[in-house]
């Protein structure tokens, strides 16, 4: 289904009939179509593809692909179908995506529950555990967004309280971490409508409100651009996209010089996460890291509290990776080169209407690039770390997290 009717539903699964389709995000913002994704091998496509992207989003999408295989297997069932080969399919689909823990968690679960069923052959109760797991991740993915965003309001709050900020304040962010990269709301981006929807300046009850969001385009597939921007219009929140490379500059203007009182300073820059390990240390899109060291650079030269810059890291406890010690130890996925060296959008007639989607190069051919889809912040440039658990995560006097599963 294609339309111009805009929707924020990344992943729409339909309990009664089975059915799973995801909203392909390639074709974001200018037009809206759903895909159907029937079997595991679909699911790896779109998640390896980037029609569906958000660690939480991911998982869910891959969670769902595993019940449709299973479901369309069983409608169909002319031989048997041995456990084996269903763990073998999950684990290649584990593959699509390396960096956001979401994905493995979730369908390393999945293995578990097929084992534990004892089964061995693909049946009745094999599909019936994989379905109510894949049900349960996507509703309380949603029910923990609404806390992540209910607490990181609460963090933001406290945090102008504390320092006594008065007036309009602004907000960065980079990537997408919305409804269109989880099962709804979003995680920064959840704290950024949250805030919002209680510290605008229309429903602000305090001596300071959010007057403007920055979205970073998120080079190079462009997820602030595409993306962001279009939930962000969706909602009515007020923005400016800029680009990756214009952080520094907007927060000197808007935060250093002796501007005038409506310049809205940056107070904060809220990131979501693909995984973050014990010691906090966080993978997030590539651009991540190089915010955290401007936040730093800038909070090391201000002199007052009001003008300094919290580095918020926001995410469900899904993303948490208790096993790995250290961000050095995080794989990092690198991605096809002709993501930088080309542009492929629809042709944008000069009636308003869409057209073609056309790729167009941006760079001399056959040059070597280097596509890493993500990177590390160390958790020393990460102020709090915000997810469904009321309690924020902050560091320990000797500069430590100690998070919990
Ligand atoms: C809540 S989304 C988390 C995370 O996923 C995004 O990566 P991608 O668009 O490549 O899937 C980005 O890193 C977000 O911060």
């Amino acid at each position: 289904m294609t339309s111009t009717t805009k929707t924020l539903e990344a992943i729409k699964f339909d309990r009664k009939e089975i059915k799973l389709e995801i909203l392909d995000q390639l074709l974001l913002p200018y037009s809206t179509t759903y895909i159907p994704i029937k079997s595991i091998e679909d699911g790896f496509q779109a998640i390896k593809l980037m029609q569906v992207r958000g660690a939480p989003a991911i998982a869910i999408v891959g969670a769902f692909a595993v019940v449709v295989d299973t479901y369309i297997y069983l409608q169909a069932a002319t031989s048997n179908r041995p456990i084996g080969e269903l763990i073998k399919s999950i684990d290649y689909l584990i593959t699509s995506r390396p960096t956001a823990v979401n994905l493995a968690n979730a369908l390393n679960d999945m293995k578990t529950l097929i084992v534990e069923t004892e089964c061995e052959n693909v049946n009745e109760k094999v599909y019936r555990a994989l379905l109510h797991y894949a049900t349960a991740l996507y509703d309380d993915d949603l029910a923990n967004n609404i806390k992540i965003g209910y607490h990181g309001y609460k963090y933001i709050s406290d945090t102008l309280k504390q320092q006594n900020f008065k007036g309009p304040f602004s907000i960065i962010t980079i990537c997408n971490t919305g409804s269109l990269a989880t099962s709804g709301h979003g995680t920064a981006l959840g704290i950024i409508r949250s805030t919002y929807q209680s510290l605008s300046k229309e429903n602000s009850n305090e001596e300071f409100y959010l007057q403007h969001v920055y979205p970073c385009e998120t080079r190079p597939y462009n997820q602030g651009a595409k993306l962001t921007t279009y939930e962000l219009d969706y909602e009515q929140i007020p923005f400016t996209l800029i680009c990756d490379n214009m952080v520094s500059s907007l927060i000197n203007s808007l935060n250093s010089k002796q501007v005038k009182d409506q310049s809205a300073p940056i107070k904060f820059i809220i990131v979501g996460a693909d995984r973050i390990v014990k010691n906090g240390d966080t993978a997030n899109k590539i651009g991540t890291f190089q915010l955290s060291t401007i936040a730093k650079y800038f909070n090391s030269k201000f002199t007052k509290e009001e003008q300094k810059i919290k580095f918020i890291v926001a995410a469900p406890k899904t993303t948490i990776d208790l096993q790995t010690q250290h961000g050095d130890d995080i794989v990092i996925e690198e991605r096809p080169s002709n993501e930088l060296t080309t542009l492929t959008g629809p042709v944008l007639k000069q009636s308003g209407d869409v057209g073609e989607k056309l790729t167009v190069g941006i760079a001399t051919p056959g040059i070597s690039v280097w596509n890493p889809a993500f990177d590390v912040t160390p958790h020393e440039l990460i102020d709090s770390i915000v997810t469904e658990d009321e309690q924020v995560y902050t560091k320990d006097a000797n500069g430590e997290f100690h998070l919990t599963k």
